[in-house]
């Protein structure tokens, strides 16, 4: 009998203040990341960000692995203490890479030695990758394996709780960690502060460490039952070799394929398999809703850079994670149960697939944002056509006419100015509200806000200096950014509504549809999906885009359109399962373990009524 605490159990809390501590440090890692490559490895942009999706799409690859190693060999309990230390491992040899003085011999604030950088630096991410993706399937598992068959309800609200606790650290450490490496340090010489806003999550990945230890003794702890992936790829290599030996019609059609091993399997693994794969048949389209969601990153961001307002960061790294926090509660106290009292059946499939169609919706919602960005932006010349801006320095307005060739788009000032000495250099930069014209002891200041996205030409003449700068001609080559980003948000709102109903429900679908030995693998096999659909948005950027991006946004909300009507029609023929009945039911036709099976009897028995509404809906089709 496990402690129990408002019906929960205790050793829940160690389980999500250690997943908030580890969402902490790795989100906080991840928001400086770039900044790191950039300007202290001193990156181009497109390394910096080759590196950085390439450490992401490592750190949802490596689930596998964590998932192989808990189901098969130590236990989840296990893998994530030995991972988890990997992981601190990871960060503190990567918080150590950005100790500038450490190579700064020549004490002029860089460091001396890049490569030693550079090899510490991939070092630890690569054990950060191992670590939080090794750990990631395990961690909502052992959660889950700490609810007893008659807790469904709480088991349902775990996961949710689990979710809030991903979203409240990412929230925290992208809002702190960017303030930190503003600070100045170093032994030298002062540098922004690197050491500082990567040891941060080094720490909190060392009380993640310790919170999970300490919850030790209170732990439901399931062993491993053997090689149980080695067992199932033999298992499935045999139904195959099997099925093939035995082609010709004259052989009798079994059930399903896998039966084909019943010559040489245990029953058990056979029904335990065939669980697996069916719900493993059903992630094939999801990658498709991550391929969406993960555009947030990307074009949405680019998306972004185009409109007006000056919180852009800001918006970007927390605007989901602030809205997860608000909408889960929503949706887990007021929406579901409303939907359930109308007496409509929201089973978990058909949220998953609502899910998408919101994800849709918030594509068409950046298509309609993209079509008023197009609107105002610059017109540039399209590679049939060449522009010309004809800068008038004579001393009269001049008509400007050009001979009729019909590509030539003509942008004319009619200034007027008095030289035609001047050099022209283009600078661009960020947040620009002054700048000065400097001569020796004479100079023009100018003080004003220049908007986003704007182009200006100041035309200066040689009085410049004798008449108190008045005669400086500035012009606007291209306007402002006008359209405001908080035209973004119900696209953001969309997006996230779909997180909610697609990603908590697909976490607990994976939990409660996997058998008792095979959890991880599943919760691996989900997060796989993520993997995909992370790749796909690589391919899809590498293969180019539409001439229109809001053409590409509408491309890709029907393509998820269509998945999804593919999803749902899977879904129809999903029959939900209970694991653990299906368990005891093969164990009692093969005669096994009489007492263990009256014990699953008697737990079945307690079931309540709540877990036929929450999760049961067994035999239930969407
Ligand atoms: C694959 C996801 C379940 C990953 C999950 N991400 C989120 O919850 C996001 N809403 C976080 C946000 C900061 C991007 C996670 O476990 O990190």
């Amino acid at each position: 009998m496990t402690a129990e605490c408002c019906g929960y159990p205790i050793s829940i809390f160690f389980i999500v203040v250690n997943e908030f501590c580890e969402r902490f440090s790795y989100y906080g890692m991840r928001a400086v990341l770039v900044l790191y490559f950039r300007y202290f490895l001193l990156w181009d942009d497109d390394l910096a960000t080759s590196i950085y999706h390439a450490f992401v799409a490592l750190c949802y690859l490596t689930p596998i692995l964590g998932a192989i190693i808990a189901d098969s060999w130590l236990g989840k309990f296990k893998t994530i203490i030995y991972l988890s230390i990997v992981y601190a491992i990871g960060q503190v040899t990567m918080a150590i890479s950005t100790i500038h003085d450490i190579t700064d011999a020549n004490r002029d604030g860089t460091p001396d030695n890049f490569t030693f950088h550079i090899a510490l630096s991939m070092l630890g991410l690569i054990l950060i990758a191992l670590g939080t993706g090794g750990i990631k399937p395990c961690v909502a598992a052992f959660g889950g394996d700490q609810f007893q068959e008659h807790q469904s309800r709480q088991l349902n609200t775990f996961f949710s709780v689990f979710y809030l606790c991903i979203n409240a650290g990412s929230l925290l450490s992208t809002l702190i960690t960017p303030v930190l490496r503003a600070q100045e340090c170093g032994i030298h010489t002062q540098q922004q502060c690197y050491p500082l806003a990567f040891g941060v999550p080094a720490v909190l990945m060392v009380i993640s460490l310790v919170v999970f230890i300490a919850g030790s003794g209170m732990y439901v702890k399931t062993d491993p039952e053997g090689n149980i992936m080695w067992s199932v790829c033999k298992c499935i290599g045999f139904a195959i070799k099997n099925r093939f030996r035995h082609r010709s019609s004259s052989y009798p059609k079994r059930e399903h394929w896998m039966d084909w091993a019943n010559e040489k399997y245990d029953k058990l693994l056979i029904a335990q398999i065939k669980m697996v794969l069916k719900v493993l048949f059903l992630y094939i389209p999801l990658p498709m809703f991550w391929t969406l969601f993960d555009q947030k990153g990307s074009r949405w961001t680019l998306q972004a850079t185009t409109m007006s307002g000056d919180f852009v960061s800001i918006l970007i790294s927390t605007v989901n994670p602030i809205l997860i926090l608000t909408l889960v509660p929503i949706m887990d106290r007021l929406i579901f149960p409303l939907i359930q009292k109308c007496g409509l059946n929201f089973s978990p499939l058909k949220r998953m697939t609502v899910g998408m169609l919101f994800a849709a919706m918030a594509f068409v919602s950046a298509a309609l944002v993209q079509i008023e960005i197009d609107k105002t932006l610059p017109n540039f010349p399209s590679s049939s056509e060449s522009q010309l801006k004809v800068v008038n320095t004579y001393s009269t307005t001049l008509n400007v006419t050009i001979s009729p060739n019909e590509h030539l788009l003509i942008e004319s000032f009619g200034v007027q100015l008095h030289t035609s000495k001047h050099t022209y250099s283009t600078i661009s930069c960020m947040f620009v509200n002054d700048f000065s014209l400097i001569h020796g002891e004479q100079w023009c200041e100018f003080s004003r806000k220049f908007g986003f996205g704007a182009s200006y030409t100041f035309l200066i003449p040689s009085t410049v200096f004798s008449d108190d700068c008045e005669s400086i001609t500035e012009v606007e080559d291209m306007k402002p950014n006008s359209v405001h980003m908080a035209l973004q948000i119900p696209q953001y709102f969309l997006i996230t509504t779909g997180e909610v109903m697609f990603s908590v429900t697909g976490l607990q679908f994976s939990y409660s549809q996997a058998p008792k030995n095979m959890k991880s693998v599943l919760q691996a096999g989900w997060l796989c999906t993520n993997a995909v659909g992370n790749i796909i948005v690589l391919i899809v950027a590498e293969l180019g885009k539409l001439p229109k991006q809001w053409a590409e946004y509408l491309l890709f909300a029907s393509l998820l359109v269509a998945v999804s009507i593919i999803f749902s029609i899977m879904a129809y023929f999903y029959t939900y399962i209970d694991p653990a009945e299906i368990e005891a039911q093969v164990r009692k036709e093969q005669g096994l373990e009489p007492e263990e099976m009256e014990k699953e009897t008697l737990e079945m028995e307690e079931k309540d009524e709540d877990q036929k509404n929450e999760q049961g809906v067994k035999q239930t089709k969407i």
